[in-house]
């Protein structure tokens, strides 16, 4: 798929990886929505974006992805402003192992949220255009993180409901690609007070680390860059693409016979 000219979608967009998957959409002269809770760092990207890119490319809705009358109307209002959806990134995501239930809604009931409501604008069945719709997991969504099991359990979740709905969308022709996006450990601040985030484990905060000084940590440009990927190469379907500092990888999976 080219971008240029596209409309996408992008949830956790204020910052971190959302805010790098936004530049790069817009460096490759699509159109961006940009889906956050944190209106202030929403307001200042969008701010910041408009000088470089111009107002007219992106929007800033402040909406929770765990709200459905939120979702609602900001899928509606990218569809009033600009004439449809053919791009949607489901990056919003929060690591906090205390607030259990509070991960499941937003990392993944989030997902199935979004996924969901946008399929009315997307889908050729109910006038669409098609598109492709990206998923942010997890490494953590393919192999465990032993101080995170909710976080691990919300990505896993993630990557089987990327797979399924690709074949679902194959089957009953929605014209809609569904991948997920599964990086190691990013620099953002999801990375920052690590034995907070970690609860009733926090005793473990020192296996990060020691992640972190064997498998190195990414920058959000790297996961930028596979998005783009994901994003425009049309052969791509059902698929976990893996980043690590070894570089990246697309996730091999048994066929059932
Ligand atoms: N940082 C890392 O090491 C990795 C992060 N990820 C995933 O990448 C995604 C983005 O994370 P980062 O950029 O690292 O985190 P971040 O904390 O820097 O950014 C997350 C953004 O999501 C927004 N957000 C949180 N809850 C929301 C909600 N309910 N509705 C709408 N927006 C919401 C936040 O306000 C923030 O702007 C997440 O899904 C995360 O699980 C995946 C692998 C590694
Ligand atoms: C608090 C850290 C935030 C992590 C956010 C992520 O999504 C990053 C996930 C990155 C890598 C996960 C890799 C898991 C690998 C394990 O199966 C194993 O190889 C490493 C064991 C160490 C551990 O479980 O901590």
């Amino acid at each position: 798929m080219a971008l240029n000219g596209k409309i996408a979608v992008v949830t956790g967009a204020a910052m971190g990886i959302g805010a790098a998957m936004t530049e790069i959409l817009l460096h490759n002269s699509a159109k961006v929505i940009l889906l956050d809770v944190n209106d202030s760092a929403g307001k200042t990207l969008k701010e910041a974006l408009d000088k470089k890119h111009g107002a007219e490319t992106t929007l800033f809705i402040n909406c929770d992805v765990t709200s459905e009358e939120q979702t609602q109307a900001a899928l509606q209002k990218t569809v009033e402003t600009f004439g449809g959806i053919d791009i949607l990134c489901n990056n919003a995501g929060i690591l906090d192992e205390s607030q259990w239930e509070k991960t499941i809604s937003v990392n993944l009931m989030g997902i199935v949220r979004v996924t969901y409501l946008a399929l009315k604008y997307m889908s050729k069945l109910t006038g669409g255009r098609g598109g492709v719709i990206v998923n942010t997991a997890s490494l953590a969504g393919l192999f465990p993180l032993m101080s995170c099991p909710v976080y691990t359990a919300t990505k896993f979740g993630v990557v089987g409901f990327t797979r399924a709905m690709a074949s679902t969308s194959e089957a009953s022709g929605y014209g809609i690609r569904f991948n997920a996006l599964c990086p190691g450990l990013v620099q953002t601040d999801l990375n920052d007070n690590i034995p907070e985030r970690l609860g009733q484990f926090s005793n473990l905060a020192a296996t990060i680390e020691k992640l972190s000084q064997l498998k190195g940590v990414l920058n959000t440009s790297q996961v930028a860059e596979c998005l783009l990927e994901l994003v425009t190469d049309d052969t791509k379907n059902g698929e976990a693409l893996l980043l690590s500092s070894d570089g990246k990888t697309y996730m091999e999976y048994p066929v059932m016979k």
